[in-house]
């Protein structure tokens, strides 16, 4: 069966990926069960590729086993039963998904989107695909210094009809002349009022208008926005014309804006209008491994046009280590400050650090991190021997140096500190087990 589907593929130029081969930026699993050692194979193949599995044979694949190779990170599922090849199906996702990775390859995301991790990642590819192949409303949501401002300029960067970007912050508005700021106003509209002014709606017409803080936004303006937004026309405060206007509206919130409908602060009915695509960026805690590029990119922001210097151990441990309550903002300053206290050539060193960031006392660093000991705690509760604890924390870290560096061996081989060839005999031999 899989020599078939292979072959019908070879037809239309299209090569099968095993699925343990993590080297291509498409895989194509062709599965015949949905077994837990599949699902595991899958895993590990998504982290790296964008993967469609094509579950062949005879019994009709069940929804809950998509829902599974989904969760497990397929990236679409075709059930193929009857050795009917519809290549068109696989031809079509194919194109879209490389058109989605030129796209977040080009310098004009890649270096304002700075991270590696899988989560960001991930995140920037549904970025892409809904800012260059929709014109929806997009409400993009997390903590503060995430991001959700630069995903934002992000998506206008992308939008298809290229007009200008319009930024209103919600929390400025003010009760009185928050309706000015975004209709406008007539002359001798309101006292003070001594010329007309287009608003926010006006200027964002054919291009995008980004909502910040728009939790913040007063209910009496939620009303008057959301009609603006169905019948794409509005008046000026004073005025009894309506105005017509086109825009893609971007909004981000570090609240939860599910929870403010619930209690009656936010309109559901304008948080359904707004929150047609969603996105989430996630908080720096649940990736560390963007810390190090994301400081590497900062000095490298702060040193321009000269080379930025390079980070000692000392101090990699120590941004690793470190809390971010303010998230990639914290990162950026803490960056900032140990650059200014750095002189002369070489790395920054801890030295750099000011006195009153540093560490309490002089003990060892803070890792393991407690959720590594919880984890290891499940792992010994559930009766695991050593050897296999310690064959999956190996495996994991191979497993996110590897996604992190493209695939690249001997990347990856060097920042674990092991020959390319120990790194390739370990791969081989986990591909074997
Ligand atoms: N992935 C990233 N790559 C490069 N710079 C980043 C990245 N994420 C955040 N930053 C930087 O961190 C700072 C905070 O980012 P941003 O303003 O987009 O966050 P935010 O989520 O909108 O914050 P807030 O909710 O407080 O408005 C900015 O200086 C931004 O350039």
């Amino acid at each position: 069966m899989r020599e078939r589907i292979a072959q019908a593929l070879a037809h239309a130029h299209i090569a099968l990926t095993p699925v343990d081969d993590r080297s291509g930026s498409h895989g194509l699993a062709v599965l015949t069960d949905v077994s837990g050692a599949t699902l595991a194979q899958l895993r590990q193949l998504s982290s790296q590729a964008t993967v469609l599995a094509i579950a062949a044979g005879p019994a009709a694949l069940s929804t809950a086993d998509s829902w599974a190779l989904l969760a497990a990170g397929a990236a679409d599922v075709l059930p193929w039963p009857d050795e009917r090849i519809q290549i068109e199906q696989v031809t079509a996702r194919l194109a879209r998904w490389e058109a989605v990775r030129k796209l977040a390859d080009t310098p004009k995301v890649r270096s304002a989107l700075v991270g590696a991790s899988v989560a960001w990642r991930t995140l920037v590819r549904s970025v892409v695909e809904i800012a260059a192949f929709t014109d929806s409303p997009v409400l993009i949501t997390g903590e503060t210094g995430t991001g959700k401002d630069l995903i934002a300029q992000a998506i206008h960067r992308l939008d298809r009809r290229g007009g200008r970007f319009t930024v209103l912050d919600c929390s400025t508005l003010s009760l009185d002349l928050g309706g000015s700021e975004l209709f406008g106003h007539e002359r001798g509209a309101f006292t003070g009022a001594a010329t007309a002014r287009d608003g926010a709606l006006a200027q964002a017409d054919g291009g995008v208008l980004f909502l910040d803080e728009v939790g913040e936004l007063p209910l009496s303006l939620q009303a008057q926005l959301l009609r603006a937004m169905q019948e794409h026309s509005y008046k000026r405060i004073g005025s009894n014309h309506w105005q017509r206007t086109e825009f893609r509206l971007l909004c981000a919130t570090n609240r939860d804006l599910e929870q403010e409908v619930l209690q009656g602060r936010f309109r559901a009915d304008l948080f359904y209008r707004i929150a047609a695509w969603r996105c989430r960026t996630p908080p720096l805690r649940e990736r560390r491994e963007d810390v190090l590029p994301l400081a590497t990119h900062f000095l490298s922001l702060l040193a321009a046009p000269a080379g930025a210097p390079g980070l000692d151990p000392g101090v990699r441990e120590y941004f690793m280590t470190r809390e971010y309550p303010g998230n990639v903002r914290d990162l950026r300053q803490a960056v900032t400050r140990a650059w200014h206290r750095h002189v002369g050539p070489g790395p920054l060193t801890i030295g750099d650090i000011p006195p009153d960031e540093r560490p309490v006392g002089t003990g060892p660093a803070a890792w393991p991190d407690p959720r590594f000991e919880a984890a290891i705690g499940q792992a010994v509760a559930l009766g695991m021997p050593l050897s296999r604890i310690t064959q999956a924390a190996g495996e994991l870290a191979i497993q996110l140096v590897l996604a992190q560096e493209d695939g690249n061996n001997q990347r990856a081989a060097a920042r674990l500190g092991v020959t390319d060839r120990a790194l390739q005999i370990r791969r081989k031999g986990r591909q074997k087990t």
